[in-house]
């Protein structure tokens, strides 16, 4: 009988979930990826482990609601639209979280707040205290503010990074990267047709870096080279990823049931099929 690896029983878990999958290519929004991931996520956390849900859509969203096709050019329209976006995304979360008993809140954070050793323990204690009442941190990048200056960086750049920045910091023993995609694959699968997944990388080599393509989609940002730096960056402290595809967030059971599923990043633990 195969053992069962320890990634398979986290205590606290980040998991983060990309525009693409909350968001179809015409623009309208995934209603039913976002309950069934407020149905996983609640169901997780009643079963006794610390939850942190990371989500992107913010612009995705603020898009939608004001029926715009492709985001502005300046920044300060891009930022509120972001500020629509996220109202509106949280209103969706809240019902849905809400419809299953699961208290949730929210957490926008922007770079230096992480950086400034004083700011990033309130906001760790305010993590720890909304996991002590069993609610749901809901994070996303502080997108209404956050714009880099020369002497100031308030951006993560994408949310693969911001997601990998909150595991680490919290010490999660897993992050669950849910994108469009099943796996990490050899070459981009909407490019190479010979494409195929990798179930395991055990390393970030550079072969797997010039693999690795940017966004497939219009609302998508970074594609695979952000999640490989945020496997990279979990990677090095120590703790395992997942990628998997979030088109049913039911997925997130078999991860923890241990099914292969997506690609398993971790430095040293083989896994067992
Ligand atoms: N080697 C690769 N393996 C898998 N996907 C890749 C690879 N290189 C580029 N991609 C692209 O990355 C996309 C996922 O990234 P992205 O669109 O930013 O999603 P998300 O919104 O979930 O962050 C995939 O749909 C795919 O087109
Ligand atoms: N903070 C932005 C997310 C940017 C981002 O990284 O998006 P994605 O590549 O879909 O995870 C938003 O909420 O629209």
């Amino acid at each position: 009988m195969s053992q069962r690896p320890n990634f398979l029983d986290p205590k606290r878990l980040v998991v983060k979930i990309g525009t693409s999958s909350l968001i179809y290519p015409d623009g309208q929004l995934n209603l039913r990826t976002m309950d069934e991931l407020a149905f996983v996520l609640s169901a997780v956390r009643k079963k006794g482990r610390e939850v942190v849900l990371v989500s992107s859509g913010a612009i995705g969203v603020g898009l939608n609601q004001m029926h715009l096709k492709k985001r502005p050019a300046d920044i300060a329209s891009q930022q509120a639209i972001a500020s629509i976006g996220q109202n509106e995304l949280m209103a969706i979360f809240n019902q849905r979280f809400a419809s299953y008993g699961q208290q949730i809140g929210q957490v926008l954070l922007t770079h230096d707040v992480m950086d400034y050793p004083h700011s990033r323990e309130n906001v760790l204690n305010t993590f720890d205290q909304l996991m002590n009442m069993n609610a749901i941190p809901i994070v996303n990048e502080n997108d209404t503010v956050a714009v880099d200056e020369l002497d100031h960086k308030t951006t993560f750049g994408d949310n693969d990074q911001l997601s990998a920045i909150v595991a680490t910091s919290l010490d999660a023993d897993l992050l669950i990267v849910l994108s469009d995609i099943d796996a990490l694959f050899n070459a981009d699968p909407h490019v190479d047709d010979d494409a195929h997944p990798l179930p395991y990388v055990d390393e970030i080599t550079p072969a797997i870096i010039e693999a690795a393509g940017g966004s497939g989609t219009r609302f998508g940002t970074g594609g695979m080279v952000t999640k490989l730096k945020a496997a990279q960056r979990v990677m090095s402290a120590g703790h395992q990823m997942v990628l998997a595809n979030g088109t049913d967030p039911k997925i997130i059971f078999d991860i923890l049931a241990g099914k292969s599923v997506g690609t398993l990043f971790a430095p040293t633990l083989k896994r067992e099929d």
